[in-house]
């Protein structure tokens, strides 16, 4: 059947052509008794992939859809190659099969403009025999693979299938780059603070950019989260980002980390390896920790910033990358400088776009809502989150977190996971945040909604303990006083504190 479309192009379309069937049968047969509710035969539509067939030969493009066709794949066909660039904008299709020969705009020019356009497609190439040149030409310019002429069907079929397989793996690639991209977008940073707002402001107006950053701050306040947003913000930037940690590594060891090396260029260097530059290529080379790195290894930095290019350990073959550098130091870089320990010309190299995180001390608005994030974070599977306690917050809000937003995560996993019941109380939290200490903290806790999950002696002997240790301290280590504190008899007393080997000495300095 043939439709023109709102070009005026002429398309075959699979699936109308598979609906012409149904309207036939539908004179025949009652509805429904075939094909099953409407959004059933929806999603079934939905979920098949798309095949679109280009070929100036109407019996081949009749032959191809008969072959392909089924409940896994709907295959459109065009004549031409301006028709084909008409439908693959305005469809998504899984694979395009074109040939090499057609009058006006032959397949090569197709699969140029394909390129140039962007459009996410496998191409297959159909030959006539002995034109191996052209096909390796195809191919260079982005086909994936060929058939010759006349199609063998068993082929046909194994290079369909490799095709499909190769566009689902590119599909799934995308979904979790996109996953990525949302989980290290800016939402994923919380903060009210007007400082961060200001921040991520810079860093949506830098995205489109090759400018290299250098991010400052203290230990744990989210450099490096800050770094991933910098590169999943830049739509156009395909490569990947590539992290380093530069203080974790010795001098040599870094150089051949960044650069790469040759084979034989060490002792264990028993292949040709990649350095984290070149797997950056076209993406992003996350260098954490750069204020710690040696002054050879300065020296090396500033010839790859200022020329964009290296060699590998060992090698002599120049290698030029197009890279962002993002850089990130908990250390002041201008006062490195001044002291003598930091290369100047490298830190103006570095210092192209400058983000100083403020420290969480500074920006004790975003507690809570770190806290409820970390609460949500680290609720257990099929539980609620468990709520923080007023007191409890209270104190976190005074902390002044030398550890920053890291140091708050980890206090929050550990009491999410230590609190039995739904509350986190004070006690709960490390001591030196709270200023309560170990000895001071009940061992047990007892959520009276759950099974008890020991038994009530230990329970209450612990319990007895705190007491008795409590009471010595109150009455500064008189075991008289401290029986009266009970209501226990001294001896009594004197027996529990041998039982539970409270040492009182320390209570009577108190
Ligand atoms: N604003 C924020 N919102 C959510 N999570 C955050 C935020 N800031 C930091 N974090 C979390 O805190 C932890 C530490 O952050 P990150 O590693 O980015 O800090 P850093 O400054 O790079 O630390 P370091 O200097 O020690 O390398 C990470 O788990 C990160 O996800």
């Amino acid at each position: 059947m043939e439709n023109p479309n709102d070009s005026g192009k002429t398309i075959h379309k699979g699936t109308e052509f598979a609906h012409d069937r149904a309207d036939d049968r539908s004179k025949a047969v009652p509805p429904n008794e075939h094909e099953g509710p409407p959004e059933v035969r929806e999603k079934d539509d939905r979920m098949r992939r798309k095949l679109l067939v280009v070929d100036d030969d109407p019996y081949l493009t009749t032959q191809l859809r008969k072959l392909l066709e089924s409940d896994e794949l709907s295959v459109d066909t065009v004549s031409s190659a301006q028709e084909a660039l008409t439908a693959l904008g305005e469809t998504d299709y899984s694979v395009l099969i074109t040939d090499l020969k057609m009058p006006g705009m032959g397949g090569m020019e197709l699969i140029r403009e394909v390129a140039q356009r962007r459009v996410l497609v496998t191409t297959i190439v159909t030959t006539g025999f002995g034109s191996i040149d052209r096909v390796v030409e195809a191919m260079r310019l982005g086909a994936y693979d060929f058939l010759t002429k006349p199609i063998d069907p068993n082929n046909l079929k194994l290079v369909m299938d490799r095709a499909l397989k190769k566009r689902a793996l590119q599909d799934e690639v995308l979904r979790l780059r996109q996953q990525l991209k949302e989980s290290y977008s800016f939402n994923s940073i919380i903060s009210k603070n007007p400082k961060m707002h200001g921040i991520f402001e810079l860093i949506r107006h830098i995205a489109g950019t090759k400018s290299t950053v250098l991010i400052e701050g203290e230990t744990g306040t989210g450099k490096e989260l800050i770094a991933k947003a910098v590169h999943y913000a830049s739509e156009e930037r395909q490569g990947s980002l590539v992290a380093i940690n530069c203080a974790a590594l010795p001098e040599n060891l870094l150089e051949s980390e960044l650069f790469g090396h040759e084979k034989g260029s060490f002792t264990s260097a028993d292949a040709r390896r990649k350095g984290r530059f070149e797997l950056a290529d076209k993406g992003t080379i996350f260098l954490d920790e750069i204020g710690d790195i040696s002054q050879a290894m300065q020296a090396k930095l500033l010839r790859v910033l200022q020329e964009k290019r290296f060699e590998r350990v060992g090698g002599h073959e120049s290698i030029e990358v197009d890279v962002r550098v993002v850089a990130a130091t908990n250390k002041n870089l201008e006062k490195e400088v001044k002291e003598g320990r930091f290369r100047e010309d490298l830190f103006y190299r570095l210092n192209v776009i400058k983000v100083d995180v403020p420290p969480l001390r500074e920006r004790p608005e975003d507690i809570p809502l770190l806290v409820t994030h970390f609460l949500n974070k680290y609720a257990r599977p099929n539980d609620p989150p468990k709520k923080m306690a007023p007191d409890a917050m209270e104190r976190l809000l005074v902390y002044r977190w030398p550890g920053n937003v890291r140091e708050l995560e980890n206090a929050i996993e550990r009491s999410s996971v230590t609190t039995v019941g739904d509350t986190i109380n004070p006690d709960k939290l490390p001591a030196r945040i709270t200023g309560i200490s170990e000895e001071e903290k009940p061992r047990y806790e007892i959520d009276l909604q759950h099974p008890l999950p020991y038994y009530l002696k230990e329970a209450t002997e612990q319990i007895e303990k705190q007491y008795i240790r409590k009471a010595l301290e109150k009455s500064r280590g008189n075991v008289g006083r401290c029986a009266e504190l009970c209501g226990l008899s001294r001896r009594s007393v004197s027996g529990k504190i041998s039982q539970y080997e409270i040492d009182k000495y320390p209570f009577k300095s108190t």
